[in-house]
């Protein structure tokens, strides 16, 4: 009989929330990391990491507002889509809501810079790995 010998790695579950929000236009907002930070200079989705005892939603609506300064009602938030990638020896689980309504107009409070783009704009963006697959959820959804 052969003998399968499986090697378990611990490592630790790093879930992130983010969301795609989109306007009128159907454009998407995406903003720039800061130098010195992880992925500097790459343009992501506005979100960051749950806190202790907090809901995806309820640190999605935080994030929205330390980040770009509006205000979102929890309802607002639509699950999409989510990424799984190992970053480093943590694992990262990325979870993407789409948001359409909110209060207030997005600034980069934390990020370089925001931008509104097409998802064909967004294709040529430098984007975080996990992110890639996004794209093409997003234009099956908006
Ligand atoms: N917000 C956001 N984070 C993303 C995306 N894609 C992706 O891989 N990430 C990763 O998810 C993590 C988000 O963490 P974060 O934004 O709260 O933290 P940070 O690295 O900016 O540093 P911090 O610890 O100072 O808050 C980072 O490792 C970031 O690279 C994305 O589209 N949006």
């Amino acid at each position: 009989m052969t003998k399968i010998s499986v090697e378990i790695q611990a490592v630790a579950l790093f879930p992130v929330v983010a969301a795609a929000l989109i306007d009128d236009a159907g454009r998407v907002l995406v903003q720039q990391r800061p130098p010195g930070k992880q992925m500097a200079g790459l343009w992501e989705f506005p979100g960051g990491k749950l806190e202790p005892g907090e809901t995806p939603e309820a640190a999605l609506v935080r994030e929205l507002d330390e980040e770009l300064g509006i205000v979102v009602d929890p309802a607002a938030l639509r699950p999409a889509t989510f990424a799984s990638e190992l970053l480093g020896d943590r694992s990262l689980l990325l979870l993407l809501y789409l948001c359409r309504s909110w209060s207030g107009d997005p600034v980069a409070l934390d990020a370089v810079a925001v931008r509104w783009v097409t998802l064909a704009e967004m294709r040529t963006l430098d984007m975080p790995p996990a992110d890639a697959p996004f794209i093409a959820a997003l234009e099956r959804m908006i």
